[in-house]
């Protein structure tokens, strides 16, 4: 689990991080999102000691990053792939980090594969890389020690769409296994397809947080039957993902229309059915966020 509690980070008289506490659970992806300049990066550099918080603390499984032995064996982090050693081939790179932690060399060819650049790519050097490229050889480093953690700072970024893919279906199942990730990304509907958890940051303060459902629970349509089990049923087998929300409603991205005429289809009586505020997480972040965004978006 990654924890952290009454974090401030100050440059100067501006307070870029104002005590923020929030958790990133193990067997779960928490996606930490605000806008630019909002402190997510250095959050994340507080995290992993590369900044020193001007007071409170940042712990992975009760340990500042700093106190831990090898702490590449226990956390897995990717904060700025543009600032790998340019010189070095991909294969060098991933061989002095394994190196650094007493890994086994084999450990890089089974990297290498695992991001799927190729031997040839490999021999290149970093600064001959691609931008997807130079993400796909930080997320390597960051698998080598088999941590149960990884800290992501814009892992997409760059990727191709079949990289996104591979990216949200890797993360998933380190978390299936019981690893924790936090990623940071601007791709709000990356997120929204990946993240079991949220933190939303504002001007150095968290916003919001919470489990994806809970946040969103006000977009998109809500509807009513008279067994909200069978209609969740009915609009997941007309392709309609939904939830059920504890107050016995349904809720779907689906518009109205489309969810009445799927519970016609499907013999459900609805007793409720219309729009709910919002439409998803891009809208939700707007209004969380807007008396922080630099365009002044209106909620
Ligand atoms: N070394 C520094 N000295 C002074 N101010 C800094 C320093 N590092 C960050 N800041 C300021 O702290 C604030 C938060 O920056 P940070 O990089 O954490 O934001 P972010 O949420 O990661 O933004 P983005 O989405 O644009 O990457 C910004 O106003 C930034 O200018």
């Amino acid at each position: 689990m990654i924890t952290v509690e009454s974090l401030t980070r100050r440059y100067a008289g501006f307070t870029a991080v104002d005590d923020i506490s929030f958790t990133a659970q193990p067997g779960r992806v928490t996606g930490f999102l605000g806008p630019n300049g909002a402190g997510k990066s250095t959050t994340m550099r507080v995290m992993v000691g590369l900044t020193a918080p001007t007071s409170g603390t940042a712990t992975i499984d009760g340990v500042r990053f700093a106190d831990l032995p090898n702490p590449g064996l226990e956390v897995g982090v990717l904060l700025d792939a543009s600032a790998q050693h340019a010189g070095r081939t991909g294969r060098e790179v991933l061989t002095t980090a394994s190196d650094t932690m007493g890994l086994p060399r084999t450990r890089v060819d089974e990297m290498l594969e695992l991001v799927s650049l190729t031997p040839v790519e490999a021999r290149r050097r970093v600064r001959h890389y691609s931008l997807g490229m130079r993400q796909r050889l930080g997320i390597a480093t960051a698998l080598l020690g088999d941590p149960r953690a990884l800290i992501l700072d814009e892992p997409a970024n760059g990727l191709d769409p079949a990289g996104i893919r591979w990216m949200r279906d890797l993360l998933t199942g380190f978390a299936g296994q019981g690893g924790t990730v936090l990623l940071s990304s601007h791709l709000l509907h990356e997120i929204e397809a990946i993240a079991d958890d949220l933190v939303v940051i504002g001007r150095g303060r968290i916003v919001a947080s919470g489990t994806k459902e809970e946040l969103l629970a006000a977009s998109g349509t809500l509807a009513r039957a008279t067994s909200p089990r069978d209609l969740a049923h009915a609009l997941e087998q007309a392709g309609f993902p939904s939830t059920l929300a504890g107050d016995g409603s349904v809720r779907t991205d689906a518009e109205p229309a489309r969810v009445g005429a799927a519970a016609l289809a499907a013999g459900i009586a609805l007793t409720e059915l219309r729009s709910a505020d919002g439409a998803g997480l891009e809208d939700m972040f707007l209004s969380l966020t807007a008396d922080t965004q630099r365009e002044g978006a209106a909620a």
